[in-house]
């Protein structure tokens, strides 16, 4: 599959890296002479971040090229994403362009933040709003905008490359996210023109509070919640006559004079201008993929953790008898990373747990059968550590069968680097079958002791 990028700015290499990154070539169309090393800086940085999100390794990256010739970029493509600067004589330009050079196949996305597919279209263009959120590589929205079926097709092609599609009903300036995002910058510019706070006063206020409930239950969820056992009834009428109270009176928009310019730079200076963009960059995605994963642990995965979980399980492979078995294929993410600067040795007891986990569900010892209330318990396990491997190295583990008698299971895992099959870690792990209600050891059931039986005959013959 290729994707086309039309503008390689901010966004556009941050689609750029969410193609590339899932398995797809990625053509750039930039006539910035900076756009190429811009986009590697992106990349990079997406490298570094994106793997680390799924426990089991992404497709393999695919090919990026530069062009020079829009029509050159966009043939053979897919999907072409425009994100050229927001101006709709310019967007009408480059559509203008798209329509005489894409594939008619093709599904035509623009990352606009705010023009309606009505307006980008009113040259005769084809395209649909796909708005997405910065870093594109790991943010999961994207608002779908116009035709239904193409917004459909695109839909899955983006759930494909671990998005959230959001479809927008009815078209709307600004679609949906961006009228939450312009009311809150709206009210910030005005208390920092009144001098009611400043830019870091503002961001205290909402990364210590409320930007932390709307990572994971957005608004109405946590006004319901905030409304007490009586819900959300109970909140609209405490809250509800604050609407026509002076809270909410704001709503003009103060004007961008050079002088509200300089004190906001200023004071963004002086708040965060002791790091690079870069730098800010990475510390923004190393909190990113912590808050990810950790909303991915919960339960099915909870908010956008939802979206990890359900592409990683896409992503795993289907396994079969081999010996050994390919039990884990994944890249060791950044906040695995201890104080003397590599993989922490409580996260080689993760990597086998998940190994184990594999061998389970393998045998079918799965989620249905813990749900009926049998399972396996790891009774002693025996880790050596061979080698170090740092954040952003991709790691497998192969799994033997041991032993497999009655409810006894004993599994023998060796973890190795990628890039050079290096041995990193071994672990000899013995496990004992339990019936979860008692909490005693208890032969499995038949199918799944058939299952261990097989697993271990054919291993104790050796390699196939
Ligand atoms: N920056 C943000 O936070 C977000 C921006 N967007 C939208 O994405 C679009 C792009 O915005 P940014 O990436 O922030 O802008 P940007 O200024 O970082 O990048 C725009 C790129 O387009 C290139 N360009 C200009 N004319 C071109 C042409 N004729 N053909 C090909 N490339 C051309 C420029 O050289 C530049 O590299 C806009 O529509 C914006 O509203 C959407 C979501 C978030
Ligand atoms: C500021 N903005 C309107 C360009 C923001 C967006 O469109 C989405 C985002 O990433 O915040």
């Amino acid at each position: 599959m290729k994707a086309a990028i039309i503008g390689g700015g901010v966004i556009g290499g941050g689609w750029a890296a969410r193609f590339l990154l899932n398995g797809w070539d990625v053509a750039v169309f930039d006539p910035d002479p900076e756009a190429e090393r811009k986009i590697s800086e992106v990349l990079m940085n997406a490298r570094r971040a994106l793997p680390g999100l799924y426990d089991t390794a992404l497709p393999p990256e695919g090919r990026l090229t530069y062009h020079s010739d829009l029509a050159q970029s966009v043939a053979g493509a897919d999907w072409v994403q425009e994100s050229v600067p927001e101006r709709l004589e310019l967007k009408h330009k480059v559509l203008a362009d798209l329509m005489q050079y894409a594939p008619d196949e093709a599904i035509i996305g623009s990352s606009t933040s705010g023009f309606k597919p009505s307006e980008l279209n009113e040259k005769g263009a084809r395209a649909i709003v796909a708005h997405p959120f910065n870093p594109v590589y790991l943010l999961p929205l994207i608002e779908l905008v116009g035709d239904a079926d193409t917004c459909a097709r695109a839909a899955d092609i983006l759930s494909g490359i671990g998005m959230f599609p959001l479809k927008v009903r009815k078209e709307i300036d600004a679609h949906i996210a961006d009228r939450f995002l312009e009311a809150v910058w709206r009210e910030a510019l005005w208390l920092v023109k009144d001098g009611i706070a400043n830019t870091e006063e503002i961001d205290e206020a909402i990364r210590m509070g409320f930007g932390l409930r709307w990572a994971q239950m957005g608004l109405f969820e946590t006004y319901r919640v905030a409304g007490g056992e009586a819900g959300m009834k109970h909140f609209m009428a405490q809250f509800g006559p604050c609407l026509s109270w002076p809270w909410t009176k704001l709503m003009d928009v103060p004007e961008f004079t050079d002088e509200l310019v300089d004190l906001i730079a200023d004071q963004s200076d002086a708040q965060s201008g002791h790091m690079s963009i870069r730098e800010l960059e990475r510390l923004r995605d190393d909190n990113l993929v912590s808050i990810l994963r950790a909303l991915k642990a919960r339960g099915p995965g909870s908010g956008a953790g939802r979206v990890v979980r359900d592409h990683e399980a896409d992503l795993w492979h289907a396994m079969t008898d081999t010996t050994p078995l390919r039990t884990v294929a994944r890249d060791v993410p950044i906040d695995w990373t201890d104080y003397n600067g590599h993989m922490n040795e409580g996260r080689y007891g993760q990597v086998f747990s998940d190994a184990a986990d594999r061998v389970m569900a393998h045998v079918g010892a799965d989620a249905d059968y813990i749900g009926s209330g049998l399972s396996f318990f790891t009774a002693e396990t025996n880790i050596k550590y061979l080698d170090e491997c740092h954040a952003g190295e991709a790691v497998y583990v192969d799994s033997t069968v041991t032993l497999g008698e009655g409810k006894k299971l004993r599994l023998w895992h060796e973890m190795r680097r990628k890039a050079d099959d290096s041995l990193l870690a071994t672990c000899d792990q013995f496990l004992l079958h339990v019936d979860l209600t008692t909490r005693k050891s208890c032969p499995p059931r038949a199918d799944v002791e058939a299952r261990v039986e097989t697993l271990a005959t054919l291993h104790a013959r050796g390699t196939t």
